[in-house]
């Protein structure tokens, strides 16, 4: 199966639109993992065994694996999760873009190396870097287009000219120039955060079915309801709504892996009282 078609099996199969991120932090884990030289699998996998059910989609972020010499850790997980549940494909968040030839190492990396489903790419080196990715048809390429950060207007806010002469802002451009171009696989999705609603309903009236990553519920304090309403499909799909911290660090005793099923749920219920 694509990664298109098992999100979407995902989604029906767990009536979810929810994603959860794998941002390990041993800081915050459980005085019962402190000890363990394996602690950050350990963390993940009992998280992920927990949830899985209820997701669409995991999206562990690779620096919080890499600041901790655990791509070890990163690989097995994702391994774990594709053997005990696999119905449900892992994005490998690594935001990734540079010129062609390093770019082909880049995805050897996520997709043979790590064994993702999925990949989020930065896209501003432009179409040749981006270009061994969306070659990868069964793949997902997952490009940042509107960030869920403060400073996400600083640049993608910023008027361009199109090829058409006319003006808009870079995050529509590449929403177009992706939906329109770059999608010829039928392999492309969008990052645009849930903190910007009125640009995410934007970006769904420029790409139609796209799906649409939309991290920044949760820890970032984005509206779930406005999520939904202004970047669903017709058919109430088309998001995969992320959230790391608020689901990963709900309890902080033994129960850690019941809290956050506990978060999960939660999230996939507020999410469906709206689609
Ligand atoms: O690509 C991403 O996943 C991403 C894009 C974005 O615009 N904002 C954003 O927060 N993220 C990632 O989504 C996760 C958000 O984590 P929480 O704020 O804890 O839910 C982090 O791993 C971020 O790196």
């Amino acid at each position: 199966m694509t990664f298109m078609q098992s999100l979407q099996a995902a989604r029906r199969g767990n009536d979810s639109l929810v994603c959860i991120g794998l941002d390990p932090e041993p800081a915050k884990f459980p005085a019962a993992l402190r000890g363990d030289p394996d602690a950050i699998f350990a963390f993940c996998r009992a998280i992920v065994d927990a949830t899985a059910d209820l997701v669409c989609c995991f999206k562990p972020q690779i620096a919080h694996f890499a600041a901790h010499g655990a791509e070890d850790a990163l690989e097995r997980l994702i391994a774990h999760i594709h053997d005990a549940h696999p119905g449900v494909p892992v994005i490998l968040d690594a935001k990734r873009g540079d010129i062609g030839s390093t770019a082909q190492n880049y995805v050897v990396e996520a997709f043979d190396r790590y064994g993702a489903d999925a990949v989020t790419v930065n896209p501003y080196l432009g179409c040749d870097s981006v270009q061994p990715f969306l070659d990868r048809a069964d793949k997902g390429v997952i490009l940042l287009c509107r960030t869920s950060n403060p400073g996400a207007r600083d640049l993608q806010d910023l008027l361009v000219r199109g090829g058409d002469g006319i003006e808009r802002k870079l995050y529509q451009h590449v929403a177009e120039i992706v939906a329109r171009e770059w999608n010829a696989n039928g392999n492309c999705a969008l990052v645009v955060g849930a903190t910007y609603p009125e640009e995410l309903a934007d970006v769904r009236r420029r790409v139609g079915d796209l799906p649409l990553l939309v991290p920044g519920v949760g820890a970032q304090g984005g509206d779930v309801a406005a999520v939904v309403k202004n970047g669903r499909t017709a058919d109430g799909g088309g998001l995969m709504i992320s959230s790391s911290r608020a689901i990963l660090y709900a309890g902080s005793g033994e129960d850690f892996a019941a809290a956050a099923r506990a978060a999960a749920q939660d999230l996939r219920e507020t999410i469906n009282r709206y689609r």
